[in-house]
């Protein structure tokens, strides 16, 4: 089977520094997949060169039987990419209902409109109920953003990602801030997900990202370190050199 998403030999070079450097990542369809490794390590810049929000030096970017290496962000969601953001990226004094209503409208062809917020469609709708009943969030649709709490808010995030019915979620530290309360939410609504749709995460969290994906690539000043199933991550001397290294290093 060809692969759903394959990065070949990404370089992503910024002046003199090589945030990338030549990484070779095959993802198959339906596969859980960490990007994992320590500050600096290059993964928020892969996930960049992946979505389109930077250009790689060198390398292409395959995904579904599509060389997208040039296509700008637009193309890449409308081909069935999306992703959430290390920093959030709602309307606080609208209504989780609302955000949703504008992230449905960023995907329609509506959003030119010099008519006004047209009602969503029946399908709209029901896309719109799916994605916060996923998210866990239903019950809260007439509730403003700023009163939900900070768990709430990822949560809502991930709905907006949903809402696109997306082939790829990438997801950018999904449990960055979050309670330990809220961690276990987060990972059961993760888990939860279906299995059809393809997941590429960023996790800082070790502990909770092994059990959360099928399989892991580590990355280490720009290369890739290991790649492997998140039982042999745990045990592996190299992937643990380099947590520890960095741990001994901030001490
Ligand atoms: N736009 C940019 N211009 C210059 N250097 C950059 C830029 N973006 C990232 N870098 C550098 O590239 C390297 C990789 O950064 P990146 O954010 O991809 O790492 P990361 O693994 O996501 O780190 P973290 O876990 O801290 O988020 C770092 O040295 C960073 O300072």
């Amino acid at each position: 089977m060809s692969d759903f998403l394959h990065l070949e030999r990404i370089t992503v070079q910024f002046a003199a520094l090589r945030a990338v450097d030549e990484v070779t990542i095959r993802v198959p369809r339906g596969e859980r997949r960490a990007i994992i490794g320590p500050n600096g390590a290059g993964k928020t810049t892969l996930f960049n060169a992946i979505t389109g929000v930077v250009r790689p030096t060198a390398g292409r970017v395959l995904f579904d039987g599509r060389d997208l290496t040039r296509a700008p962000v637009h193309v890449r969601a409308e081909r069935g990419m999306s992703r959430t953001f290390q920093i959030t990226n709602l309307f606080p004094n609208l209504t989780v209902a609302e955000n949703m209503q504008l992230a449905l409208r960023g995907l329609s062809a509506r959003k030119f409109s010099l008519l006004g917020p047209a009602a969503l469609t029946p399908e709209e709708e029901e896309r719109a109920r799916a994605a916060l009943a996923i998210s866990r969030l239903h019950a809260r649709h007439g509730t403003l953003v700023k009163a939900l709490s900070y768990g709430e808010q990822r949560q809502l995030e991930l709905a907006m990602a949903l809402v696109a019915q997306p082939k790829l979620l990438l997801l950018d530290e999904p449990a960055a801030g979050l309670s330990p309360a809220e961690r276990v939410i987060v990972s059961d609504i993760i888990r939860a997900l279906p299995r059809d749709l393809t997941l590429v995460l960023i996790e800082h969290d070790m502990d909770l990202v092994l059990t959360l994906v099928d399989y892991v690539t580590c990355l280490n000043n720009g290369k890739m370190l290991v790649e492997a199933p998140p039982d042999q991550i745990r045990t592996n001397s190299l992937v643990q050199d380099v947590y520890l290294g960095k741990a001994r290093h901030h001490a």
